[in-house]
């Protein structure tokens, strides 16, 4: 891998967009190694992934402009879906991805970042979709992503208008979970990480499956969605073992996975 770091360590994996030079942009081969690098996840041992920016000042400063200045209609379409192919592999995970935002947040980056379950940023972290002041709107999930996340109103004002927004206004607007001094980002995304990974791994993917799938849909079928996924867990041993713990008045020593 040529811009792409990846570590796992126990139960999580932690992948780092490795383009300090460019502020880790996208280009295509960026793309292309972010999504083989989530095929790669061991999903036997990996209960969590954590992704973020190599360097101290951005976690990824959007799709790459050299690249995108020569494409074509039909050339910007296909990048579009390339990087929105990607960004629905990491929103679909089975398993939660924690995106630790370490700075530069901006079009494409703010764009990956959405496409994570949870967002944790540094405090001099700024986000924004600035592409109307590029000429061209966002195009990796940001029309869709943001409006879902901050409301219609927030994400139409930063969109039309190209503001960033530092981290407390991201916080207050609920586009990021939580705000750390840069240098305790990583270790509060691990133990965040630590804490999902320690859960019954079963229950957490099913948990994930049935909040995605459930709003795409009517509260009623979404609900249905909730008990098969509900029902599925009592004929798991870690439904077993994790009731029994609390009947015996003891803790689960680590689930496993079945
Ligand atoms: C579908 C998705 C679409 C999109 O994502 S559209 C792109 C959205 N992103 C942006 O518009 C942000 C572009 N970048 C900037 O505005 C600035 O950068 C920053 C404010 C992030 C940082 O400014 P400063 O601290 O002055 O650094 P610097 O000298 O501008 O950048 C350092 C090096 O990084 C390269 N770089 C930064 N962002 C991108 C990018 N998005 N695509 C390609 N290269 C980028 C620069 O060119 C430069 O490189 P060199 O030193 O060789 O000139």
């Amino acid at each position: 891998m040529e811009f792409i770091l990846y570590e796992q360590k126990g139960n999580v994996g932690i992948i780092t967009l490795n383009r300090p030079k460019a502020l880790n942009a996208l280009n295509s081969v960026v793309l292309k190694e972010l999504g083989q690098t989530f095929d790669a996840v061991d999903m036997e041992t990996v209960r969590a992934v954590i992704i973020t920016g190599a360097g101290e000042k951005s976690f990824v400063a959007g799709a790459d402009i050299g690249e995108m200045s020569a494409l074509t209609k039909s050339m910007g379409e296909e990048f579009g879906k390339v990087g929105n192919d990607v960004f629905r592999k990491i929103e679909l995970f089975p398993i939660p991805v924690i995106a630790a935002i370490n700075g530069f947040a901006l079009g494409g980056g703010c764009e990956l970042a959405m496409s994570c379950d949870i967002r944790l940023c540094s405090d001099n972290a700024v986000f924004g979709q600035p592409e109307t002041g590029l000429g061209i709107t966002p195009g990796f999930g940001g029309t869709q992503r943001l409006a879902r996340i901050v409301g219609v109103g927030k994400a139409k004002e930063l969109i039309y208008t190209c503001s960033n927004i530092k981290a407390d206004e991201a916080l207050r607007v609920g586009l990021v979970n939580a705000v750390y001094p840069l240098g305790e980002l990583m270790e509060a995304a691990e133990k965040m990480a630590g804490k999902i990974a320690r859960n019954a791994p079963i229950a957490v993917r099913a948990s994930k499956q049935a909040i995605n799938e459930g709003l795409q849909t009517d509260m009623d079928s979404a609900l249905v969605i909730e008990e098969k996924l509900f029902g599925n867990c009592f004929e798991t041993e870690d439904q077993k073992e994790g009731m029994k713990a609390f009947l015996e008045k003891r803790k689960v020593d680590k689930y496993l996975n079945r």
